[in-house]
């Protein structure tokens, strides 16, 4: 885990490292300390005054190295949480946009939370700790020896039984921990779920009679603390067995030397005391453990996602030179198996092509790779003639709008979430945009009119007015190529009209590629390419294709 650190901080872990190594053995001293002192006050007390001298100074050296690492451990802990933030920030902007999905969202969004936090724990209050557990018991056991070597020797021996005991009794938590971390995730999941579906868990009568899914999920979580608690406290007990035996057996084997008239009573008790002292860093330690297992999980899935490949960008890109979208004989899949099979087809510059197919024919995979959302199988996407992989990000979106459905707004005026498309646009170009995707009409019903804010996620606005909205940033962002997923969802009336309008606005002089799910939009359309299980099987104006008969005229039929 300190290489893992080392490797995300650079030397700066060193230095709390070095401060947690100095205060650990500063402790030692001091509690080595007391075995002259207490010799002192059973023979002559007068001679304890030089050993109290130094266990004063060894006192205030340990509480100022203390401190100071306190401090570096902090100043390493929010070093710790700036650079995940930004390694993990500046990683997702050049991460390929199909590795976001809702379920990736979910995981980076706690782990941006609570797991960059639980990482930033291990420097600012772990660290030092666990350094004690090892350093200080070391110390005393060496400098024991120079008291009464055959104690520092018995007490040594006992160390590897309780290493042992330490790492199995870990082991045995960290393995019924595992069960414990999936079913607690999935609890929570279910219950996010059941918030969010409430109109529809209702009306279905979940609520009342229980959500079985929801129970289930809670019951799974409630049997997994169970059998944490039964496998793992065998191990903590035996631990804490473990440590009082050896320390027993010190006791004893003191004992036994005393009797024996080899080891004076005095000795005999400071060394005892010394014993105590020895194990209590590793009684604390062992009450870390559960919080070091989860700062190093946290920091293993902060790894996993630094470690997704990035979107490859070109050594020399070129830029595009038209406003033409060409897919030759582009095959892809998710998971191996291909949902886009050998596709080719031109949409060519300033023209317009719909998709249409049946739900999961491939629609929606083939727009996400002219956005470069994943790079294709084999094949080609070209975008304004150059193979999306031979320019860069920048380039390519450059090119691009993209008008999808689950359009996201941020919790700003209406004004600002169209002006992100082009943060450098001025007020009248902003107005001039909102004013063509009817978004005025939209401003105009709000109580603030355009300084009105929109809710977290644009909740406030109705789906077609979302849309709109986005429509808008398209409109402002003017790049030559439309990437368009049109709303599924019913519309009313005037909302049908104002999208129907502002999707003309948009596409006047520009490229694109629809998905179309309207009538309206594809007897508009240049081009109708219609896609079933992932090939293209016919193409043409959409009276001609009716006019064909066959499949699109039988899927047209089926849609009404
Ligand atoms: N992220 C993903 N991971 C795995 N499989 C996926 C993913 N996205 C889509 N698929 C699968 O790929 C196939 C094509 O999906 P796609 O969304 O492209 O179809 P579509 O024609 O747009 O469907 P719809 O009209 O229902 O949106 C489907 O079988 C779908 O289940």
């Amino acid at each position: 885990m300190i290489r893992q650190l080392r490797a995300l901080l650079g030397s700066d872990i060193n230095t709390a490292l070095l401060y947690a190594v100095v205060a650990a053995v500063l402790q030692g001293i001091a509690f080595v300390l007391l075995v002259p002192i207490l010799r002192a006050l059973f023979g002559n007390p007068s001679d304890a005054w030089p050993w109290l001298g130094a266990l004063f100074v060894a006192g205030i050296a340990y509480g100022v190295v203390f401190f100071r690492g306190a401090l570096a451990g902090y100043d390493v802990g929010g070093g710790l949480l700036r650079t995940l933030h930004h390694r993990l920030g500046d990683h997702m902007s050049v991460l390929p946009l199909g590795w976001f999905t809702p379920a990736r969202v979910g995981e980076v969004s706690t782990l941006v939370s609570q797991g960059v936090m639980g990482v930033a724990n291990a420097p600012a209050h772990l660290l030092r700790p666990l350094v004690s557990a090892f350093v200080t018991p070391a110390t005393v056991v060496l400098l024991m020896a120079l008291f009464d070597w055959r104690i520092a020797l018995a007490t040594l021996a006992t160390a590897p039984l309780i290493a042992l005991s330490y790492w199995w009794s870990g082991r045995l938590v960290e393995r019924a921990e595992r069960g414990t971390v999936i079913a607690s995730a999935q609890a929570s999941t279910r219950v996010v779920e059941f918030a969010q579906n409430q109109p529809l868990l209702r009306s279905t009568g979940q609520t009342d009679r229980g959500w079985a899914t929801l129970d289930a999920a809670l019951a799974k979580q409630r049997d997994e603390g169970r059998k944490l608690i039964v496998k793992a406290v065998p191990g903590m007990v035996l631990f804490a067995i473990v440590v009082q035996l050896a320390f027993a057996a010190v006791l004893l084997f003191g004992t036994y030397l005393a009797v024996g008239g080899s080891l004076s009573t005095p000795d005999l008790l400071a060394l005892l005391v010394l014993a105590a002292r020895f194990v209590e860093p590793i009684w604390m330690a062992a009450d870390l453990g559960g919080a070091l297992k989860l700062s190093r999980g946290a920091l293993n899935r902060v790894q996993d996602v630094l470690d997704s490949p990035p979107l490859p960008q070109p050594s020399t890109p070129k830029a595009p030179t038209t406003d033409d979208v060409t897919f030759e004989d582009v095959t892809f899949g998710y998971n191996g198996s291909a949902v886009v099979k050998g596709v080719s087809l031109h949409v060519p510059a300033r023209s317009m092509t719909a998709l249409v197919g049946p739900s999961g024919s491939g629609k929606t995979t083939l727009t996400k790779l002219a956005a470069r959302f994943f790079d294709v199988d084999s094949g080609s996407v070209r975008v304004g003639g150059v193979d999306v992989r031979e320019m860069t990000t920048e380039q390519l979106m450059g090119q691009l709008s993209l008008v999808f459905q689950d359009v996201y707004l941020f919790d700003d005026t209406i004004f600002n979430n169209i002006r992100l498309a082009k943060p450098e646009a001025t007020d009248a170009e902003v107005f001039a945009a909102a004013g063509a995707a009817r978004v005025d009409e939209i401003i105009a019903r709000l109580p603030d009119g355009w300084q009105t804010r929109v809710g977290e996620g644009g909740t406030s606005l109705s789906g077609g007015e979302r849309q709109r909205v986005s429509i808008a940033r398209a409109i402002l962002k003017d790049a030559p190529i439309v990437v368009l997923d049109e709303a599924t969802a019913a519309l009313d009336l005037e909302n049908e009209a104002a999208v129907r309008d502002a999707l003309k606005a948009l596409t006047t002089d520009r490229t694109l590629v629809a998905i179309a799910h309207r009538l309206s939009t594809v007897v508009n359309a240049d081009q109708v390419v219609f896609l079933e299980d992932g090939r293209v099987t016919a193409t043409g104006r959409h009276d001609e294709l009716i006019q064909r008969g066959g499949r699109y005229a039988e899927f047209w039929k089926g849609a009404r």
